[in-house]
């Protein structure tokens, strides 16, 4: 296998003032994956990126980027980088392809307006290119801090919270150029606070809480490992207790005893002597009638809320 494009070895950060935001995190981000790092208020998102990113100083463990340590090698670990805060910071009365290629400068990059002219494109900003920034609309000015952080080539893409209270369709907007720059080869770590995004976009997700990385896992794995399925049973004669027949199975009663709740991994028990089939056999054997049936498997928020309630 790659190397990961970014190692992180026992990151602490202490703020001024006694905080700790980070303690002694280990992560590695593999080549050309979609990473979302997910975490309630102040678990240390920000803080971590920032860290990254050079806009914050570790106070101990070391980060390397494509193998730059992030301190001795600043600027080599730096242009591999681009960034795309939180907060939208534009330059109200510049055109775009100004502050686009300002940006490019910035980095010590010669210009080179054929690649800026690439992610303008890319990002369906092309078109806009002399309008300033204040005529834009919401999503177009998402788009260029995009653009901005994409103007001098970085091979790692970090997006802080990218659809932080913008509507469900400049959402989808945004989920689309995200995967689009991924298929490019961009490596894209992204932070947010919702668990469709993560559930969408990422190939594996991170969860953080109180300065820990609390779980790093495949997002297809983590569902199928933590999930849970459930059958809800709807009765025709309400119960009043669970019958001892069906203890093995440990079933919880509800609405008032006309729903039968089975609870299950969805990884085992498909089969075997508590699977579905011999749950609704054992029914028949105790004569309990069923007017419908329903499954749910449980979802990424389900998972996350259970492991966040454990790390409290
Ligand atoms: N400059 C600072 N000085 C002291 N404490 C800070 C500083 N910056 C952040 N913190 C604290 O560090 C913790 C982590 O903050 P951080 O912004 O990294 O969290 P986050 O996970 O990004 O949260 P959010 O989702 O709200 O952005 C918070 O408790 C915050 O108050």
């Amino acid at each position: 296998m790659n190397d990961p494009i970014i190692r992180i070895n026992g990151l602490t950060k202490t703020y001024e003032g006694g905080f700790q935001a980070l303690k002694r995190v280990d992560l590695d981000i593999e080549r050309g994956e979609i990473f979302a790092l997910l975490g309630p208020n102040g678990a240390g998102k920000t803080t971590l990126i920032s860290v990254i990113c050079g806009l914050v100083s570790p106070s101990g463990g070391d980060i390397s980027v494509a193998g730059h340590d992030i301190i001795t090698e600043y600027r080599a670990a730096r242009g591999l980088i681009g960034l795309v805060p939180q907060e939208l910071t534009n330059e109200a009365f510049e055109t775009v392809w100004n502050t686009v290629s300002f940006s490019r400068g910035l980095f010590g990059k010669p210009p080179d307006p054929a690649h800026i002219e690439k992610v303008l494109r890319a990002l369906t900003l092309w078109d806009k290119r002399n309008n300033r920034l204040m005529t834009l609309s919401g999503g177009m000015k998402r788009r260029v801090l995009i653009a901005k952080a994409l103007s001098h080539e970085p091979r790692v893409l970090f997006l802080d919270e990218p659809t932080a209270g913008v509507d469900v369709s400049l959402r989808r907007e945004m989920w689309e150029v995200v995967r689009r720059l991924r298929e490019d080869g961009v490596t894209i770590i992204l932070t947010t606070h919702y668990i469709e995004e993560a559930e969408e976009m990422a190939d594996r997700i991170g969860v953080i809480n109180h300065g820990k990385v609390v779980l790093v896992e495949e997002k297809a794995a983590l569902i199928q490992k933590l999930g849970r399925k459930q059958l809800t049973l709807q009765l025709h004669t309400p119960l009043a207790q669970v019958p001892e027949l069906l203890a093995p199975f440990s079933l919880a009663l509800a609405d008032e005893g006309a729903t039968l709740v089975y609870t299950y991994d969805s990884t085992a028990r498909e089969e075997g002597e508590h699977g579905i089939a011999a749950l609704l056999s054992t029914l028949k054997t105790a004569n309990i009638r069923v007017k419908d049936l329903s499954t749910r498997q449980s979802s990424l928020e389900d998972i996350f809320v259970d492991l966040i309630k454990e790390g409290a």
